[in-house]
């Protein structure tokens, strides 16, 4: 629209309001709610040059004007002057805490995932960044207006000058502790000028500084074989293309996907772009981590043992493009790099990159929307990407960039399928059978070491009665009680209720309580008993609750202070030891066995990943899984180490019964206090969702309502239903046509997971 026009259409409006139409600014603002729609409110004048969108602000809210911090997502001109709108009461930031990007992908992430953008912020910024903390009020002085006259009219005393002479050599105020330290003198000169109106006192929010980490030791780039080269020559088309594109590199274990990253964020940063790379757990990942501060100068790392002060710090400096590389867990897809030029997602099939709580995003699809807005690529590596990840590539909506061959020359390592079902140790009730004690003293004898893998803590997994036959159970949760002997106690795997270990079962009162099974804690005393000259360390959640001890643990086995290294999948991630000989899988049956749609892929990645552990040297290595299910497709395919033949078999059991990747789910979790009344509530939502899907998208499938598989849960009753439809856009219509009119009981909570990977 012309100028002219515009003047021509607003002399057609009525006086009283062309004039309120051309102040009338309003601020559209979102709150910590499930709601979609932002609120609209007027900006009083004294708030009119300050406000922008990205900052928060205080504002009444309901029909009871509760004042509530909510964000400013828009500030535009009104579209009508007539409305009646609240005014906002306060504005809480000098400067917005998002940019543009991040409001555009947060407001997307609140569409995708089905909840309120106002939750998106709230858990999206640092709690720290929104509290400025590490910021802190200082008492400063400065000269006042009036200071020249008013020392003109007297002499004043040595020490009063001195301030006054040191004031007029700066600008700006000085905190009182520099100015006595430059003055040399004490409060007294400062507060006698102070009474004479010659200085003016004031509070300045001053930053308090984090410490970046010592500089590491930086090392050469490695010379890249011709499968790593090629690799990167294709990445680094994409990022000189200037255009987003998705790359999913599978590489095998060993086959140097990270210098393959790092060679990419070299050259991006050589641009002055920065780079984000997602790891899935950094307290789990301390070797690569330890790679990344080799090679750069200026590496951010985001963890959950930050204080609020020190993340707020990173923040920032993050934000003022002070940092090249950004290596964090999920929540470092948000990282505010000013210039950002690509984002790598190591292990991408890793489950920790789902939020588990609202919003329920998986940083994947958050990455894939970032890079598409900031035009940059996005790289996704794994040696067993997800079904997601594989079907997109296979249907080339992705690039696949493939390394079938690890580096120098090694060959991946031959994987035994042991049938324990006869096996005379193993009915002995032993966990190591024949097979796998043997193989362990042999390499032991051989001086390799050994990485022993079972998926269960504690000692035993089942606290049962023989004589009434029922678990013993949680009160609160739908959970049998596991046995942690070095606690003598009953544990809650799921609340961390516990009681000491029962001599009588709580139910009929008999003696003959078992324990069954084999947790980490049992299989580390078998183990030390059967290798009595053998160092063994466990690692899982309860051995390894300090900060660091993940990092102090993995040193001794890389020094060789210990043989044998045994724990949970915190063992199965991305180690490189060239010393390991031999890997053993415990019990690769508890993991199929899970009520899980993904259990399969599941399986097969933990076996493929942990195989991964060894032959990483010439010294070659050996797996060997223990099963009673040696034919399942997972095991047999992870055994041949066969992605490709797996995800085939496994996609085509997929498409067959319509489940993911081939459709959506979204799950809708019902919970509360009352066991009648949260299923009564989960019916009648699951009723209104097929009543409106009946009309509006007859390919639309609701599922349950039904009790959830855990259906206890921390003392709450839980029940769920499932929507799946061909695409999220069509859940998304489904969703908002039932949820506006739904009226939950206040004693009903409901949380929505759009592509849920934790069917509990
Ligand atoms: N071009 C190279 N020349 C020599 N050594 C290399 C080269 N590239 C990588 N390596 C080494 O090979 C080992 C395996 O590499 P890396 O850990 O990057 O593999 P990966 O594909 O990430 O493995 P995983 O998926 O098992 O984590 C490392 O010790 C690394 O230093
Ligand atoms: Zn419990």
């Amino acid at each position: 629209m012309s100028d002219q026009q515009g003047l021509f259409e607003f002399a057609d409006l009525p006086e009283w309001e062309q004039a309120a139409a051309e102040d009338l600014q309003v601020a559209e603002v979102v709150f910590n709610l499930p709601l979609e729609k932002p609120y609209t409110y007027s900006i009083p004048d004294e708030f009119r040059e300050l406000l922008k969108a990205g900052m928060r602000v205080k504002a009444p809210l309901g029909r009871g004007n509760r004042t509530v911090v909510g964000y400013c997502v828009n500030v535009r001109q009104a579209e009508s002057a007539i409305r009646k709108l609240k005014p906002i009461h306060e504005v809480l930031d000098s400067e917005p805490l998002l940019n543009d990007v991040m409001l555009k992908l947060t407001h997307w992430i609140g569409e995708r995932y089905l909840c309120g953008w106002g939750q998106v912020l709230d858990s999206v910024i640092p709690a720290g960044v929104r509290r400025k903390s590490g910021t802190r009020l200082v008492q400063s002085f400065e000269l006042s207006s009036k200071a020249d006259q008013l020392i003109e009219a007297g002499k004043l005393p040595k020490k009063q000058q001195t301030v006054v002479d040191v004031l007029r050599e700066f600008t700006e105020p000085v905190a009182a502790t520099r100015l006595c330290e430059l003055a040399e003198c004490g409060p007294g000169p400062i507060t006698a000028l102070r009474k004479k109106g010659i200085v003016t006192a004031l509070r300045i929010r001053s930053e308090v500084s984090g410490e970046m980490l010592e500089d590491a030791v930086q090392t050469e780039d490695l010379i890249l074989n011709s499968q790593q080269q090629q690799t990167l020559d294709k990445i680094l088309s994409a990022v000189r293309s200037g255009e987003h594109s998705t790359m999913l590199l599978h590489g095998v274990t060993g086959s140097g996907k990270t210098e393959v990253y790092i060679r990419s964020i070299r050259e991006i940063v050589s641009y002055g772009r920065q780079a984000i790379v997602l790891v899935p757990e950094i307290s789990l990942t301390p070797q690569t981590i330890r790679r990344f501060r080799c090679r750069f100068k200026s590496v951010a790392v985001l963890h959950s043992h930050m204080t609020d002060s020190e993340r707020h710090w990173q923040w920032q400096q993050i934000a003022q493009g002070q940092i090249e590389v950004v290596v964090g867990a999920r929540s470092a897809v948000f990282a505010p790099t000013p210039n950002l030029g690509l984002i790598v997602i190591d292990e991408e099939h890793e489950p920790t990159f789902k939020q588990d709580s609202t919003p329920r995003y998986h940083a994947r699809e958050v990455a894939r929307y970032r890079c598409m807005q900031e035009r940059v690529p996005l790289l996704l590596g794994s040696a067993t990407p997800t079904l997601e990840s594989w079907l997109r590539a296979t249907r080339r909506q992705d690039t696949l960039l493939s390394m079938p061959d690890r580096v120098a020359e090694l060959p991946l390592p031959p994987v035994v399928v042991v049938d324990t079902r006869n096996d005379p140790r193993i009915g002995k009730g032993s966990s190591l059978g024949r097979a796998l004690f043997t193989s362990i003293g042999r390499a032991l004898n051989e001086k390799g070491q050994v990485i022993l893998f079972l998926n269960l803590r504690g000692y035993s997994p089942t606290v049962w009665c023989r004589s009434c036959g029922t678990g013993v159970k949680c009160p609160d949760c739908d959970i049998t009680l596991t046995w942690h002997r070095d606690r003598a106690e009953a544990v809650c795997h799921s609340c961390d209720y516990s009681i000491p270990a029962p001599e009588k079962c709580p139910t009929c009162e008999s003696a003959a309580v078992r324990y069954f099974g084999t947790g980490t804690q049992k299989l580390e005393a078998e183990v030390a008993a059967a290798f009595p000259a053998a160092r063994v360390l466990r690692m899982d959640s309860d051995s390894m609750r300090k900060p660091g001890s993940h990092d102090e643990a993995l040193e001794k086995f890389r020094h060789g202070e210990v043989e044998i290294l045994l724990g949970t999948q915190m063992i199965a991630k991305g180690l490189d030891f060239p010393n390991v000989t031999l890997v053993g899988v415990i019990d690769a049956d508890s993991m199929l066995n899970q009520p899980d749609m993904r259990a399969s892929e599941r399986t097969f990645q933990l076996i493929a990943q942990v195989a991964g552990r060894t032959g990483r040297s010439s010294r070659g290595g050996r797996v060997l899984v223990q099963t009673t299910n040696a034919d399942a497709p997972s095991i047999k395919y992870a055994s041949k180490h066969d992605f490709m033949g797996f995800a085939y078999h496994e996609l085509q059991q997929r498409k067959e019964t319509g489940a993911p990747p081939f459709s959506t789910v979204t799950r809708v979790i019902f919970r509360g206090m009352s066991e009648p009344q949260v299923c009564e509530t989960a019916r009648e939502v699951a009723n209104k969702l097929r009543t409106v899907a009946k009309d509006l998208d007859p390919e639309a499938r609701i599922l349950g309502a039904a009790p959830a598989p855990i259906t206890r849960l921390r003392g709450y009753y839980r029940f769920h239903l499932q929507i799946a439809a061909p695409s999220h856009e069509r859940v998304k219509l489904l969703w908002q046509r039932v949820e506006g009119k739904l009226k939950l009981p206040d004693s009903v909570e409901m949380a929505v997971d759009v592509d849920p990977i934790n069917s509990r």
